[in-house]
């Protein structure tokens, strides 16, 4: 039974759009303007973000995905009755299908990190990293759960990636997967090159004509490689936020103003409530959320790391994007498995969202999937220095001027959600090549993780959805104390912002990596 609440539920507005995908090359997204003409119409990152703020970019993408004159006509018409019409896409009788209905594969993750059954068409969803089952209860009806005790450390997902269900799967799972004819010569390309431009040429394409459609021949591909994309046996991120979230102010609840959060309140002097009540906007849940569900999706532009250093620069004029909180001293995201140090002193008062997503893989010993090396230590460096040296793959992204409400989740040191790295639709043999350290951005910007938040347990009703910023759980799936010890040199640093978590465990500062 779903109760009323007066928060307005976010996912009521869910839609499926393009985020603009910035490349490496700086030229191609020199402002936010322009990156809404040169990035939207350039190669495309699809995400489902929730709660879109820009709603030029959200009518465009709606064009381009219905393709020719009933796209732009349906894109005129306005967002609700567009976005109406998009969510019909999969059926034309205006039948909204349930996108896991058929989906063939019954996979049981199991505890040691094997996930299939003896079902043949399940193998390579084990060994391409995927770890969903599907939750038996009336409450999640067929919500799918990764399993994190089986999730190996640090191993990243994969969702409806065309080698695995999509080829070796039986006829019945490859007719429900994405277009196998243009992923295998978008792979074939991109390996018999090994340049790291076919790559992002090869990828474009892909992601043109498999995720948009903009260059299917006409509105029935369109419409046919959507549907078949979306009901792809391995599909769980992709689908988007499935849960009632919302977000309010973290203060009001414990009748405490806003303004009474100051930098000079920010301490020991106050009570850990009222701390606590003043890390300005927070995401909330209507609904009760099981360990392991995906509950949604830190989408936003996905820009290069050059780029993202201007943008970081330009968040901390107070003058341009001021929190609500007006307070609170800015802080950069860093989900990352490195641990290099203390937190440099900001003194601007606004908000940063930029998320740098590290990955480590050991370039030359993974042969079929990521995976994220023991050795060498990766406090020691970002750079892969020899064939087995770990490569840092990394992902920004800016949710600032464009993305979903992800955005609004705080830090905890104790969270409810786990970050993981979630590739869907991706050619998995681009992330093998072991070419020089200086590809890896490329890499890493052709074949962009999502940046997926998964229930880390049990998670009730009105609860606020956390995350650890220092990719904390991620490291303690690991098995690693690293962070922890890392983020103890924090402490008492000048400069350093407290954090404001409330948790029993708090460390007491929020995690920042210069190095990023
Ligand atoms: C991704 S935003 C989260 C949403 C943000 N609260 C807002 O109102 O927009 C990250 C910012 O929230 C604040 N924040 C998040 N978690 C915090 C915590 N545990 N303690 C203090 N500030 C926090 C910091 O200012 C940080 O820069």
């Amino acid at each position: 039974m779903r109760r009323s609440s007066p928060h307005p539920d976010i996912s009521s507005s869910r839609e499926r759009l393009p985020i603009p995908y910035c490349p490496d090359k700086e030229e191609t997204c020199p402002s936010a303007k322009e990156a809404v003409e040169k990035c939207l119409l350039g190669s495309l990152q699809s995400y489902i973000p929730e709660s879109i703020v820009h709603e030029t970019w959200r009518k465009e993408a709606l064009a381009h995905l219905l393709d020719g004159d009933r796209g732009a006509a349906l894109a005129r018409t306005g967002s609700s009755q567009a976005s109406e019409i998009e969510e019909r896409l999969p059926e034309d009788d205006g039948h909204v299908s349930d996108p896991y209905e058929g989906s063939g594969c019954s996979c049981i993750a199991k505890p040691g990190g094997s996930c299939c059954t003896a079902d043949t068409d399940c193998e390579c969803v084990e060994s391409f990293g995927n770890f969903y089952s599907a939750a038996n209860d009336q409450l999640n009806g067929l919500a799918r759960i990764v399993h994190l005790d089986a999730l190996p450390a640090r191993h990243a997902l994969r969702e409806c990636t065309p080698l695995c269900a999509c080829q070796q799967a039986s006829p019945s799972i490859r007719s429900k997967c994405i277009s196998t004819q243009d992923a295998a010569s978008t792979e074939d390309e991109a390996i018999s090159s090994r340049r790291p431009e076919a790559v992002d040429r090869a990828k474009r394409r892909k992601l043109k004509s498999l995720e948009v459609g903009r260059e299917s021949k006409s509105y029935e591909d369109a419409r046919q490689s959507k549907r078949a994309s979306m009901q792809c046996a391995n599909r769980v991120v992709g689908f988007g936020l499935a849960r009632r979230l919302y977000i309010r102010s973290t203060a009001p609840r414990l009748g405490i103003s806003p303004h009474r959060c100051s930098k000079s309140e920010g301490d020991a002097a106050i009570s850990a409530d009222l701390n606590s009540a003043c890390r300005g906007l927070g995401l909330f849940t209507h609904d009760f959320i099981p360990r392991g569900a995906f509950v949604i999706e830190y989408a936003g532009e996905v820009i290069s790391t050059q780029e993202a250093r201007k943008r970081w620069v330009k968040y901390q004029k107070p003058s341009m994007y001021s929190s609500e909180k007006g307070s609170d001293p800015a802080s950069s995201i860093a989900i990352s498995q490195s641990d290099t140090g203390p937190r440099p002193s900001v003194s601007n008062e606004g908000s940063n969202y930029i998320l740098v997503l590290q990955e480590w893989m050991n370039a030359g010993t993974h042969t079929g999937h990521t995976g994220f090396p023991s050795t060498p230590d990766p406090l020691s460096g970002t750079q892969a220095t020899s064939a087995l040296a770990p490569k840092a793959y990394r992902t920004n992204i800016d949710p600032t001027i464009s993305g979903n409400a992800g955005r609004f989740a705080n830090h905890s040191c104790e969270p409810n959600l786990i970050m993981i790295p979630v590739r869907c639709d991706e050619p998995i043999k681009l992330y093998d090549d072991t070419s020089a350290s200086s590809t890896c951005e490329t890499y890493a910007a052709a074949a962009a993780p999502r940046a997926a938040l998964f229930a880390a347990r049990d998670i009730q009703p009105d609860d606020e959805l956390t995350f650890d910023y220092s990719g904390g759980e991620l490291a303690r799936l690991d098995g690693s104390q690293r962070h922890g010890e890392g983020l103890k040199r924090n402490v008492g640093r000048s400069g350093a912002t407290p954090c404001l978590c409330g948790a029993p465990s708090c460390r007491g500062w929020m995690y920042f990596d210069p190095a990023l």
